[in-house]
């Protein structure tokens, strides 16, 4: 596998960075996930547009511009002859001394994989996941907001790990308040009555990607869609739940903390936007 590295192509097995690495001593550095569909990057230009939100909220200085961002991307794909891949663009602070001080880190480091990805198995896309609420709290806004996609992921690890504890694959994190705020690694969706219900982005969840097709596939479907403060009573008493995310795609979710959501089944809705969503995935983006 090739992989982009400071800006040159190399090997798998030479693509290494250094222990004096901020990214990896400190997580300084931010992140994008981003999925390539039959030689088509999913709403490229959103997510690098989210990057440079990220790094600016880091004040962290992107080494390459959005162009060649895309352009380093793209290459990335065809260097491996991908078509399908899930790719992971990473910016560190770069090397520097032992102490915090991101300022005597001279240069960031920028490294770009495309690889494959598989988070769930198709039985779960087909009949639907059975998540619980994980008592570790999403990130205060005023602590480090979620809203960066920073490499700063102790936080959904924690709550992944008690997901597993509680023999499920994904959880919900409240946020300090109590409310809503997403997976782990997913954004969550809830319909109530015919229309679709999203925590909105204060509520403490990364504005995902994926979350915000969903905003366009509401309209295309013409199912009405809003944000709102949501509850795990909210979700209990849903006609239909599901998840998304680059890495989850659109997966349905059919029961909480025990409480079968609906029919037990994935909703009608719910597979239209599924379906919506796998049409979209092939046609907008960029072509590598
Ligand atoms: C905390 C969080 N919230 C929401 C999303 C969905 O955002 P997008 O729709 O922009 O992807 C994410 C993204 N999470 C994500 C994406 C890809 C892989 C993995 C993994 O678990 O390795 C996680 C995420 O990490």
């Amino acid at each position: 596998m090739k992989i982009y590295l400071d800006g040159k192509f190399v090997d798998e097995a030479e693509a290494k960075i250094s222990v004096f690495d901020h990214g990896l001593l400190y997580g300084d550095g931010v992140f994008e996930g981003i999925r390539l569909y039959g030689g088509n990057v999913f709403r490229l230009e959103e997510h690098l547009e989210r990057l440079e939100y990220s790094a600016k909220a880091i004040l962290l200085k992107l080494p390459l511009s959005r162009a060649d961002l895309s352009a380093a991307t793209c290459e990335t794909c065809r260097q491996n002859g991908l078509k399908d891949a899930y790719i992971r663009l990473v910016v560190t602070r770069g090397v520097g001394d032992l102490g915090l001080a991101p300022w005597l880190c001279p240069k960031p480091s920028l490294f770009i994989i495309a690889s494959k990805i598989s988070l769930y198995p198709q039985e779960y896309y087909d009949n639907g996941l059975a998540i619980v609420t994980v008592p570790t709290r999403r990130i205060n806004p005023a602590a480090l907001p979620p809203t960066i996609k920073s490499l700063n992921y102790m936080n959904n690890i924690l709550g992944k790990i008690e997901a597993k504890q509680f023999g499920a694959l994904e959880a919900i994190m409240l946020n300090d308040q109590g409310y809503v705020a997403e997976c782990t690694a997913d954004n969550v969706f809830l319909v109530h009555k015919g229309e679709i219900i999203t925590p909105s982005a204060s509520q403490g969840a990364l504005k995902g990607i994926t979350r915000g097709t969903i905003f366009d596939i509401a309209k295309e479907l013409g199912v009405p869609m809003r944000e709102a403060n949501v509850t795990r009573y909210d979700i209990w008493c849903a006609d239909e739940s599901f998840l998304t995310g680059s890495g989850a795609e659109v997966i349905p979710v059919v029961k909480l903390d025990g409480r079968e959501i609906g029919t037990g089944k994935p909703g009608p809705i719910t597979q239209q936007v599924l379906a919506s969503f796998r049409r979209r995935v092939l046609v907008e983006g960029t072509r590598i």
